[in-house]
């Protein structure tokens, strides 16, 4: 448990016509109801209140009601004499809500004196001045089509009234089309004016902004994003997501829900998640970044035909992902992958990724010293990293969840047990099983039971996997893909002869894209990129107990 620190001032002052103690230090602002009567009293307990100096957003002078705000002649001869008639100060700060949501709440406190009020609103500003890990200027990003469009009326409405309480600037941009905000990062944008980037928007739009930033790093530091086996260099900005998209899953499971008021207070607080990154790649070129989900079969499809039915909106999606279950197609290929080796954690551990969470903390060291174990001797490492597997099947879903990917359709997401920085992606493999066992496995994504416990699933925590499918044993796929019908039919024919029109290749869905290989090379990179988060929060059950007035 924190131990109390220095108190830095302590004053009688009145909330709501009732005296309280209240007091700051460095950490906490408390105010405590004065009880008149040492004798304890049930109808009448002492109230107690404390808030996190680091979640205070901000103080607001008031004037006194019937001081200065009310009569003007007061205030003049107030002025005139070079008096300060503020007695009276408000502190904004965060409330937890059901669902990890947060709300700006106030507070009020009534001084006797002017000169009093000034210090105690001069002690918290400069309390909140002196957290360095809050963001000052912000590049803000708006897609005004993600979702349904509706991006820049919340940022309007919702998030930047709270920025200019917080007294964060910003610069803002919305986007002229899709890339727009990626292109801008990667070669416009002065980023050492900001703190931190910002998107309005869905996983697409946050892809860009990573894709944008990412570049930038490896650009300014000289490393090669083609070469699959250079390590990457993490980009020193966070990104801030507003959630206004379809799916929005890396919103929600960093933070808990898709609340946009909730987004912004975590960004105002300054919050630090760190994440994990994929770079996937085809013959040593680079392809994208991923953070969420690579789908192939399933997932992939669902995206492709869901990219023609855009303008239903976050509907589209379901309408897809029913008839892309009907069609039932499954696909033919080689996964081979390096298992996470020496790490804490399992795809099927019962605990979930949470704030704070000492999984991540633990394998993300782990990593950082074989990393530099690796610069110091390639060769012993390399032994050292353990023996890549080779499954060969029909699959009809092939899924890497770098992270759980829980969104409001699926709440405990693809992987519930996979974590935001443990520097693995889990790989669950769907064998090819009837459209009833299907079934079975897709509705565990919504209920309690383990999507994982079925003969026909297997899921292993990686650190690297390979895809080929099948005849693409050759480096041309997307040849093949385009030029190559004959073939595919030839292959549909031999081994669809029931139905005749399957297709023997599937896309990826790397976060919401599509992949223009099929053949790709995927590697986690831990830690790369930070967001203005700090994992889904744990509901405080013995709240009492962190609550300096309860002691
Ligand atoms: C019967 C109910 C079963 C419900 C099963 C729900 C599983 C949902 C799992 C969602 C996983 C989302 C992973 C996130 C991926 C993001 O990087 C990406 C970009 O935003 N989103 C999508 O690709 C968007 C992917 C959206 C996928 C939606 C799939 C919907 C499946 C519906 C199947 C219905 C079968 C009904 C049979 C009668
Ligand atoms: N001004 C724009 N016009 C058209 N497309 C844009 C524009 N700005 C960004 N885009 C593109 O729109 C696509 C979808 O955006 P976004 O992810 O924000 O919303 P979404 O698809 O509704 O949500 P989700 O990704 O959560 O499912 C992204 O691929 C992005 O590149
Ligand atoms: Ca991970």
């Amino acid at each position: 448990m924190e131990r109390p620190s220095r108190l830095l001032l302590v004053s009688e002052l009145r909330v709501r016509n009732s005296a309280y103690d209240v007091s700051l230090s460095r950490s906490l602002l408390t105010w405590k109801r004065r009880t008149s009567s040492p004798v304890y009293h049930p109808f009448r307990p002492s109230v107690c209140h404390s808030v996190s100096v680091s979640e205070i957003i901000s103080v607001r002078e008031e004037e006194e009601e019937n001081g200065c705000k009310d009569d003007g002649s007061w205030k003049k001869i107030n002025e005139r004499e070079g008096k300060d008639c503020r007695q009276a100060f408000t502190v904004l700060h965060v409330e937890r809500c059901p669902q990890h949501r947060w709300r700006c709440a106030e507070v009020s406190f009534t001084c006797p004196e002017a000169a009093l009020c000034q210090r105690w609103v001069t002690g918290i500003r400069e309390q909140l001045a002196a957290i360095a890990s809050r963001p000052k200027q912000l590049l803000v990003y708006i897609n005004p089509y993600s979702g349904k469009q509706h991006g820049k009326h919340i940022y309007e409405q919702k998030v930047a009234p709270l920025f200019a309480l917080a007294g964060v600037t910003t610069h803002v941009i919305v986007t002229e089309h899709a890339n727009y905000a990626r292109d801008h990062l990667r070669t416009e944008a002065e980023l050492k004016k900001f703190d931190g980037v910002v998107c309005v928007g869905g996983d697409g739009m946050f892809s860009e902004i990573i894709h944008g930033l990412i570049w930038r790093s490896q650009v300014d530091g000289g490393v090669d994003p083609n070469c699959a086996d250079e390590s990457l260099l993490p980009s020193s900005l966070r990104i801030g997501i507003i959630p206004a998209g379809s799916t929005d899953c890396i919103c929600f499971a960093t933070v808990g829900s898709n609340d946009p008021v909730t987004s912004a207070l975590h960004i105002i607080v300054g919050d630090s998640q760190p994440m994990d990154v994929c770079s996937v790649h085809h013959n040593n070129t680079f392809l994208r970044y991923s953070v969420s989900l690579l789908g192939y079969g399933f997932y992939g499809d669902v995206l492709t035909d869901s990219e023609r039915k855009r303008w239903m909106g976050p509907a589209r999606y379901d309408l897809s992902g029913v008839k892309m279950f009907l069609t039932h197609h499954y696909y033919e290929g080689t996964v081979s992958y390096l298992p996470a080796r020496g790490i804490m954690g399992t795809p099927r551990d019962a605990s979930r990724c949470r704030s704070g969470c000492v999984i991540c903390q633990h394998n993300g060291r782990l990593i950082s010293k074989k990393a530099e174990r690796y610069q110091m001797d390639e060769e012993t490492d390399r032994e050292g990293e353990g023996e890549w597997k080779t499954i060969r099947g029909k699959f009809l879903a092939i899924n890497a969840a770098s992270m759980s990917c829980a969104c409001p359709r699926s709440p405990k997401g693809l992987s519930p047990a996979a974590h935001l920085a443990d520097g693995t992606t889990d790989l669950i493999l769907v064998r090819k099983c009837s459209r009833f066992d299907f079934l079975r496995h897709l509705l565990r994504h919504t209920s309690k039971d383990d999507q994982f416990d079925l003969n026909f699933v297997e899921v292993h925590r990686v650190r690297r996997f390979c895809f080929t499918p099948r005849h693409c044993q050759s480096d041309s796929d997307l040849d093949l893909r385009e030029n190559g019908k004959h073939q595919i039919f030839g292959q549909i024919c031999r081994n669809h002869p029931a139905c005749g029109c399957a297709p023997a290749y599937s896309s990826w869905n790397c976060d919401g894209e599509i992949l223009t290989h099929t053949a790709i090379d995927v590697r986690v990179h831990s830690n790369l990129i930070k967001l203005f988060a700090r994992g889904i929060e744990e509901p405080t059950v013995f709240d009492d107990l962190t609550n300096p007035c309860a002691i």
